[in-house]
């Protein structure tokens, strides 16, 4: 049985801190419904002090903002841009069209179509999350969306040149510097300045998760991708109380919300770990929210083996797992519920967040049950077709129709299907369906 050394918030704290986000949102909507523009103004204006006559960017401000920028600076993001990029297109590649003949002269198949507008949110409440901007604008680009929405809140007061400079660099055809439930809402309703789009995508802190799920239906979205959450999964052969403590509160800086969990078969790393964290809570330049959300949302487990570690590692879904054990394959080979696994202590969640490539939008709050992260899949749709080569197909498959519509009652199905054996099939086979067309009772 595993021992908690130290549990993070209650269940029925979280609950009261969903219900009034829920509240919130689900006001700000039916303003922004009923007011268009005019309410994201005003919303804009109260959470962010941020007021213009329109919020999308001009080419200039586009400019200006990648001139902000270092040379150095420009560099890191292309490659950045260019790992996501690729592989994004690896991914792509692997999605097949099909076109198959199931059955003699009956011929079925999909396409993968790409969606028509994409609204790509990038946070920027707390820190100017320029990675997001890759991750959804580029991955969108990739699966051939042709418009691309982009939405930023103001950092400082005004609009974050390296967030500007990364969605201008990652292809997005209009940038409009707004922020947290009014940008969402603004994408996926529309308003008289912004047409809506047809999905809503991107991270974000649990006011513009929710909004997301609250217009889900009206929109796609991506996933439920709200605050950061952080499992390791580590022993005394693949980590030190160092990395494990660095590993926790690297992602606990995300913000006060941040669920942040140690998870291993060693009490004396479990304990090493602890004194580490108070260690660099007293150093980190973060440390003023990452203290708050260790505080209240960390965790630290002692289990007996790997075995229980990944029975108890899949029960928290975690958006990001980071293993670091004498054999990290055990975890890859045998976890079902993860948003996306690092494998080995030479890499980490920070590398996947910024640059090497795979996608940093995840799944939050077990939405790991049910769902992988962003990728280019997110943002094409798999629409079938089909067509019926010959005469005896059609009578053939009609046959089995009509009969399978009369055990559900439904007669116009049925008549559908009687239509065609009537016209394309043969007199010599047999057929239980209805032999005449319809016609009215005398
Ligand atoms: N799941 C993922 O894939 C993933 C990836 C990266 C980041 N994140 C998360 O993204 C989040 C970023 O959060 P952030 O706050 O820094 O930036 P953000 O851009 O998500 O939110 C900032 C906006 O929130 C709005 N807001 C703030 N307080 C409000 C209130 N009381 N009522 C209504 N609206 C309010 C403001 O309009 C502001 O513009 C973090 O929680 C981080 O953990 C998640
Ligand atoms: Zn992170």
């Amino acid at each position: 049985m595993a021992i908690y050394l130290k549990r993070g918030a209650t269940a029925q704290a979280k609950a009261d801190r969903d219900r009034s986000v829920r509240d919130t949102v689900e006001g700000i909507l039916a303003d922004i419904e009923t007011r268009g523009d005019d309410a994201v103004r005003d919303l804009s204006i109260k959470f962010d002090k941020w007021d213009r006559d329109s919020y999308r960017l001009t080419p200039t401000e586009i400019q200006d903002c990648i001139d902000q920028l270092s040379g150095q600076d420009l560099k890191d993001i292309e490659f950045a841009q260019t790992q996501v990029r690729n592989f994004a297109q690896i991914q792509r590649d692997s999605m097949k069209d099909v076109e198959v003949e199931t059955l003699p002269g009956v011929v079925l198949g999909h396409k993968n179509l790409p969606l028509n507008a994409a609204g790509c949110y990038v946070p920027g409440g707390k820190y100017p999350l320029l990675a997001s901007a890759h991750m959804s604008v580029i991955t969108a680009k990739v699966a051939g969306v042709p418009r691309v929405v982009t939405c930023a809140p103001p950092f400082n007061g005004k609009p974050a040149p390296a967030i500007v400079a990364a969605q201008a660099m990652a292809g997005a055809d209009e940038i409009y510097c707004l922020g947290g439930i009014q940008a969402v809402a603004a994408m996926g309703i529309g308003t008289q300045s912004i047409a809506p789009v047809d999905i809503l995508v991107g991270p974000g802190n649990a006011f513009v998760a929710e909004a997301k799920r609250q217009l889900f239906g009206r929109v796609g979205i991506d996933l439920f991708a709200g605050p950061t959450e952080t499992l390791v999964i580590a022993d005394e052969i693949g980590c030190d109380g160092e990395l494990a403590a660095t590993d926790l509160l690297g992602q606990a800086e995300h913000g006060p919300d941040s669920p942040a969990i140690l998870l291993t078969t060693s009490e004396k790393l479990a304990r090493e770990t602890m004194a580490e964290i108070d260690r660099l809570l007293q150093i980190l330049p973060t440390a003023e929210i990452a203290r708050k959300a260790w505080d209240a949302y960390g965790e630290v487990i002692v289990a007996e083996n790997d075995e229980e570690m990944v029975r108890i590692a899949d029960e928290i879904a975690s958006e990001h797992v980071q293993v670091m054990t004498r054999d990290p394959d055990y975890f890859l080979n045998n976890m079902t519920n993860y948003g996306a696994l690092f494998l080995g202590n030479r890499t980490n969640v920070s590398y996947g967040d910024k640059v090497i490539g795979t996608n940093h939008t995840l799944p939050t709050k077990k939405a790991a049950r049910y769902t992988g992260g962003l990728w280019v899949g997110k943002f094409l749709k798999t629409c079938t077709y089909q067509r019926v080569l010959t005469d005896e197909a059609s009578a053939m498959i009609g046959e089995y129709c009509s009969r399978l519509c009369a055990l559900e009652g439904f007669a116009g199905h049925g008549e559908q299907a009687n239509i065609r054996v009537r016209r394309f099939g043969h007199r010599d086979v047999p057929y239980a369906g209805r032999a005449e067309p319809l016609v009215a009772a005398e």
